[in-house]
């Protein structure tokens, strides 16, 4: 159980949940005795491999070997450490990969092979593995096979492929309990199939903002422990229709735009296609009128500007993972319409953004909302109104420093629950106003970017995929889905003293 320790060497104790696996070995060593060498009763040792911290987050796997002559007392130890990593019942015996081949830098199944397999047959995880062959293949077998025989679902690729997964996977629980996803006010059935990243895609925003680094074996070192971290989930819908769930960005205007200029053709660019295309969208500088309306996230605890982030065993979300078994108890299945006031905002933006989490990555540690929370049951709305290039380029440049980047007076943050977004373009639309000439105009703004007035729509970018309309209605369902992480821990002061790499020991 998790009070159990053993100790490894020099003040290094190890709990049994972090060990990986205990494996028996034998050692016929001769000893020299007196002057002489003499063949010795036979040795008698187990290793035990566990997780080491190291650098940023970083988990390696560790060894130590003990060993003795007294056989018995060996097979002791080896059964005791044994028995207690069989009660560690929240760790996966059965998992299923997706594998993309062609995320990021083409490096999908290299890493699986020789970083992350050799792990899971260490601590006899079974695997059936599926290479997928077109994008939604993964999507679509969640819907095919016996998902519930599995402990988990592991994706290796970037984003994209998380997304195909938790779309296969929430989309499945919902099909199964007879939800209908296109009503938007549906409360929906929690996925508790945990879903692993391996990161290897352009961004891994998902793995670094839960884990604190993109990085295949810690990801692997996580899935092997049976981490388990809650997180929430928006649904995005257009006219009682379903488009698509969001975990990290739904970005309209910059992050947008450098969506619709990343088209497949760069994808022999790999991950610097999305520098190249920002830097363009950044020159463009192009915002976009619309009206917002939003609820205030009243029932959770924190705010945007709260100079704490959320870390391992975090409060915040602990409470709002309490709040939601009462209002589960309460209400069961029902969702429970709240009478809260709906704020409305009008105005010119280059960037709204909303974040279910950080959305800190390697380009921006950080992240866009470093305070915001994985499992509090709400999003942070950032508004980026209209502003000079330096402006934008000085409030972009604080996602990669200490500074913060709420503190402009062109930038606005709040913690929502949902929020509804329509452009000026389609209230037009919709009123009936539709003037050719307008429309004539729009498209020569968009032929002449050095004029920044734009009259055509910009697309969101919905966790790195557009989406096909652009009035939406969004909602935060918490802690929908669970991942095999635990947010990113406090650093440990102890690394040092963790950081040798290999002890053996006398018992
Ligand atoms: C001067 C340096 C400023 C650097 C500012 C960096 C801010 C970066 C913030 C990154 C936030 C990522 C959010 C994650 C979104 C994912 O769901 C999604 C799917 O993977 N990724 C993207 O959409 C991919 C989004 C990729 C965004 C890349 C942005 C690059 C901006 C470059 C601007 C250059 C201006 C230079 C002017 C001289
Ligand atoms: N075999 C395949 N062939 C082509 N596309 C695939 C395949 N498998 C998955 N995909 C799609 O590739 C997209 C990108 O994958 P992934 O997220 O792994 O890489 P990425 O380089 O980070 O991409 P992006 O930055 O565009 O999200 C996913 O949306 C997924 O649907
Ligand atoms: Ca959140």
């Amino acid at each position: 159980n998790q009070c159990c320790w053993i100790l490894t060497s020099q003040n290094c104790f190890v709990p049994i949940s972090e060990i990986i696996a205990v494996e028996e070995r034998e050692f016929n060593k001769k000893q020299r005795n007196i002057g002489r060498w003499q063949k010795m009763a036979k040795l008698h040792a187990f290793t035990v491999y566990y997780v080491k911290r190291a650098r940023n987050h970083r988990w390696r796997c560790s060894d130590v070997t003990f060993w003795c002559v007294d056989e018995h007392l060996c097979n002791q130890w080896t059964q005791a450490l044994k028995e207690s990593l069989e009660m560690q019942k929240s760790r996966p015996k059965q998992l299923l990969v997706y594998i993309n081949p062609y995320g990021g830098k083409r490096q999908g199944k290299r890493i699986y092979e020789q970083k992350v397999a050799p792990l899971f047959n260490l601590a006899s995880i079974s695997t059936d593995v599926v290479i997928t062959e077109h994008a939604n293949h993964a999507k679509d077998n969640l819907f095919e096979v016996n998902i519930y025989k599995y402990d988990g679902v592991v994706c290796v690729g970037g984003d994209g492929m998380f997304s195909e997964v938790m779309h296969g996977l929430i989309g499945r629980m919902q099909k199964d309990s007879g939800i209908d996803q296109n009503n938007p006010k549906a409360s929906l059935v929690q996925c508790n199939i945990r879903i692993g990243i391996i990161p290897a895609g352009s961004t891994d925003c998902i793995c670094y903002s839960t884990v604190g680094i993109s990085d295949p074996v810690t990801s692997a070192l996580h899935i092997i422990v049976g981490d388990c971290q809650p997180l929430d989930v928006s649904s995005v819908h257009h006219n009682n229709t379903f488009l698509k769930y969001s975990v990290s960005l739904l970005g309209y205007g910059f992050y947008g735009d450098i969506l619709k200029d990343n088209s497949e053709k760069k994808r022999w660019m790999g991950p610097m296609r999305y520098d190249y295309s920002g830097f363009k969208t950044f020159l463009s500088h192009h915002y976009y009128e619309g009206t917002i309306a939003y609820q205030p996230a009243k029932r959770t605890h924190g705010s945007p500007r709260d100079k704490e982030s959320c870390r391992t065993g975090c409060y915040i979300c602990k409470k709002s993972e309490k709040q939601l078994a009462e209002q589960t108890k309460e209400h069961g299945l029902k969702h429970e319409e709240g009478e809260e006031e709906w704020k409305v905002i009008k105005g010119k933006f280059l960037a709204i953004n909303a974040v279910n989490m950080s959305c800190a990555c390697p380009r921006s540690p950080k992240g866009l909302s470093p305070a915001a929370h994985l499992a509090d049951g709400s999003a942070d709305l950032i508004l980026v109104r209209k502003c000079s290039r330096f402006d934008f380029l000085r409030y972009l440049v604080r996602h990669t420093n200490q500074d913060d980047q709420f503190d402009f007076p062109f930038v606005d943050v709040y913690r929502v629950k949902c929020f509804q977004f329509t452009s000026k373009l389609s209230e037009d639309n919709e009123s009936n106003v539709m003037d050719i000439g307008k429309k004539r105009f729009g498209q020569f703004c968009r032929d002449h970017p050095a004029c920044c007035c734009n009259i055509v729509n910009s697309t969101w970018n919905c966790d790195g995929e557009t989406l096909d309309s652009s009035a939406i209605e969004v909602r935060v369902h918490c802690q929908l889905m669970k991942l095999f992480a635990r947010g990113i821990e406090e650093n440990c002061k102890d690394e040092a003293a963790c950081s040798q790499s290999s002890i053996e020991q006398l018992l």
